[in-house]
């Protein structure tokens, strides 16, 4: 009998790297109570039903930072599979922003250039590279 698979579909999350004219980039950790509590991500979250890419990631902005984002550049789509998870995540750039971020949800922040927080989420790991060539535009990272 043939076997068959069944997949489920993976979350959908929108991730927003804030970056300055500078190329500084503001990561937050992650709050206790959630999956890889402590972890270094940008900010972001899970796309609500009917709502667009970019709605989500204003709505996920201003509910953890106080922060309204006037832009957003789709950058890059990664897909990983956690133990509590399988996500898609949908990396906008965002150079203009209203409001100066807050710690909402008892998170820490921190704006970086080279990234030095650690431990990051592991599906953003690599992403950091493939960022400090856009920035800087160069390969030696
Ligand atoms: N925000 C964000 N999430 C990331 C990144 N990298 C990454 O793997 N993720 C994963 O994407 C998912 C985001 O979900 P979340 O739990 O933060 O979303 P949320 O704020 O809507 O959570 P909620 O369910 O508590 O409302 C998590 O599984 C997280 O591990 C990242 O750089 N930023």
């Amino acid at each position: 009998m043939a076997e068959t698979t069944t997949r489920k579909a993976p979350v959908e999350v929108v991730v927003g790297i804030l970056m300055k004219e500078d190329g500084d980039v503001l990561l937050g950790q992650r709050p206790d109570g959630k999956p890889y509590a402590g972890y270094w991500e940008f900010p972001g979250g899970k796309v609500e039903p009917g709502e667009s890419l970019f709605e989500a990631l204003r709505r996920e902005l201003i509910e953890e930072l106080g922060v309204e984002i006037l832009d957003g550049e789709p950058w890059c789509c990664v897909e990983h599979v956690y133990p509590h998870a399988h996500v898609r995540l949908h990396f906008f750039i965002c150079r203009q922003w209203r409001g100066e971020p807050q710690s909402l949800e008892g998170q820490a922040f921190a704006w970086q250039g080279h990234v030095a927080v650690e431990p990051l989420l592991p599906a953003t790991i690599p992403l950091i590279e493939w960022l400090n060539r856009l920035r800087w535009k160069t390969d030696q990272v």
